[in-house]
């Protein structure tokens, strides 16, 4: 089997008496979406998180590319390439599109770059911020203010940004949230070709794009995974119906 590029092994939390995440053990293959899903308060943010890097666990281990990371922040994983997107905030929306994944690049090229500012590293990342934006389809947009764009644009346009750091890994939290019928379809479209560039693990509410999209399901219900498996066998997991999709079994 191939080694996963991202795993949690045994990772457990308490909030107080609240176990949040109890003894989760997942993975994230090359070349996959694994959809993480779960109702409400199941505890896929408190996960989410601990993989990132926000939040530490109180037992276990998150692995990176075969590395323990369990003791790096946030920004140390992403430098490692573990690509956290969706926090819309972080676009800067006066911005054109092309500013802020030259931001990105920026980030990407430490802070020699964003003091030093040599021209050849100029011309460097703007070639970066560039090849960003053509891989999520947002060439002809490079000149918009970003408040100009769509939704689903802008959610393309932080892939962009992730994309400048060149990732080995994304987490994206819930990024079909907001979007109607059409930006959901068009951006279902758009992850669908992205796991070739680097898998995702991706929680999300819509089942609509979840069973489009992943090649594998967890389902998290109060801090527990209880099964793992491909669309078709978590649709027909009498537990998961029972405990997750709402059905008698
Ligand atoms: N910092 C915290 N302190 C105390 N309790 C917390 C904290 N963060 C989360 N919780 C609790 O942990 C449980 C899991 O919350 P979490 O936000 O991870 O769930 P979720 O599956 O992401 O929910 P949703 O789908 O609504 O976003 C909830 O009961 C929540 O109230």
């Amino acid at each position: 089997m191939t080694e996963p590029i991202l795993q949690t092994i045994g990772i457990t939390k308490s909030f107080g008496a609240l176990q949040a995440s109890q003894d989760i053990s997942i993975d994230l293959r090359p070349g996959e979406i694994h959809a993480l899903i779960g109702p409400n308060g199941a505890g896929k943010s408190t996960l989410i998180k601990q993989i990132a890097g926000g939040l530490r666990p109180d037992a276990g281990k998150v692995l990176f590319r075969g590395e323990d990371v369990t003791p790096l922040g946030t920004a140390e994983r992403a430098r490692r390439g573990l690509a956290r997107t969706f926090q819309i905030s972080a676009l800067a929306m006066e911005d054109t599109v092309l500013q802020n994944a030259l931001l990105g690049a920026m980030g990407a090229g430490g802070t020699a770059f964003r003091f030093l500012r040599p021209a050849l590293a100029q011309r460097d990342l703007r070639a970066v911020a560039e090849n960003a934006l053509e891989l999520v389809g947002l060439s002809a947009h490079a000149a918009t203010p970003t408040f100009e764009l769509s939704h689903g644009q802008r959610r393309q346009l932080e892939v962009a940004v992730a994309l400048t750091l060149a990732p080995k890994a994304f987490v994206m939290d819930e990024p079909m949230a907001g979007l109607g019928f059409e930006g959901s379809k068009n951006l279902t479209g758009f992850l669908d070709g992205l796991r070739h560039t680097a898998p995702i693990l991706l929680v999300e509410h819509d089942m609509d794009a979840v069973f489009a999209l992943a090649d594998r399901v967890s389902v998290l219900v109060y801090g527990r995974i209880i099964a793992t498996g491909t669309v078709e066998e978590i649709r027909n997991d009498p537990d998961v119906r029972v405990a997750y999709l709402g059905e008698d079994a």
